[in-house]
């Protein structure tokens, strides 16, 4: 379990986050939505301990997370940030076994090998493996970003311990098909004991997808709760601006947002 406790976060006269606690379960794909610049990145930072709350604690499980040391929260917890250049010039595969570099000192193993190579074909991009990471596109570097994040979480079979899976706009270079595609991966991560926490921007996969979802505004918690209680007209047009039209999927029956 993730717990924050009234989480502040300034920067100079800005006040990012304001008084914010959540309790996220393994288990439970929690979706966090709200329009540009209302919190959403600098949450994931706090809860993901690379920024500092000005007031407030994290804590993973019954350890504040302050006090877990960097090498063992580096086997815990991995994010997957919006910036997916590199400053050096690596090969795909290289790029992923950067999510190995907590479990060796030297060389990587044969095991660390064959992992970064599952990971490589869970997210389709095992052809990809040998290409320089900078010759990909804004969509496939994404994929292998994501592969290097599964890599630094894989489990061990008698590893049972819960792991903290931050994504922050993980599909926004996917078409629809890999949205999909890797939606569906994350939410059978997030049934293997993980606490999974991803931003995004489309409020019908957040109905599709998300057991939780947390709305934020202006650094504020708007609500949390199921997709149904939290995506109302009434609170997407607060926060949005903008008023929706909910329908039924003629198919499966789920609601469906447009505007
Ligand atoms: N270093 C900084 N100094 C001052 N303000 C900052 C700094 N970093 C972020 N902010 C501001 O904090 C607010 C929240 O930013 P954040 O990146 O968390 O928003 P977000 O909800 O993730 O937005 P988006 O959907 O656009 O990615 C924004 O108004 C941003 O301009």
């Amino acid at each position: 379990m993730l717990k924050a406790e009234n989480l502040s976060f300034r920067i100079g006269d800005n006040l990012l986050i304001d008084d914010v606690s959540l309790t996220l379960m393994p288990g439970e794909f929690t979706m966090i939505l709200g329009p540009n610049g209302a919190g959403k990145s600098t949450l994931l930072k706090l809860l993901s301990g690379t920024e500092t709350p000005n007031q407030g604690q994290v804590w993973y499980g019954d350890q504040p997370l302050k006090s877990i040391p960097l090498s063992t929260l580096a086997k815990k917890k991995a994010v997957l940030s919006q910036l997916l250049s590199l400053p050096f010039d690596l090969s795909v595969a290289e790029v992923v076994m950067m999510g190995r570099y907590p479990y060796f000192s030297l060389n990587p193993t044969v095991a660390d090998n064959h992992i970064v190579d599952q990971c490589l074909d869970r997210v389709g991009m095992i052809s990809f493996k040998s290409r320089p990471f900078a010759s990909l596109s804004g969509g496939e570097k994404q994929k292998v970003h994501l592969a290097r994040v599964l890599a630094q979480l894989h489990r061990q079979p008698t590893d049972q311990s819960i792991k903290y899976l931050f994504l922050d706009e993980p599909i926004s270079a996917l078409d629809i098909q890999y949205q999909h595609q890797i939606l569906n991966l994350v939410s059978s991560l997030a049934s293997q004991n993980m606490v999974v926490f991803v931003i995004v921007h489309d409020l019908n996969l957040a109905l599709q997808y998300a057991h939780k979802v947390i709305l934020m505004h202006e650094g504020h918690l708007v609500g949390m709760g199921t997709p149904d209680e939290i995506l109302t007209e009434t609170t997407i047009e607060t926060v949005f601006q903008l008023r929706p039209c909910f329908m039924t999927h003629p198919q499966t029956g789920r609601r469906v947002m447009v505007y």
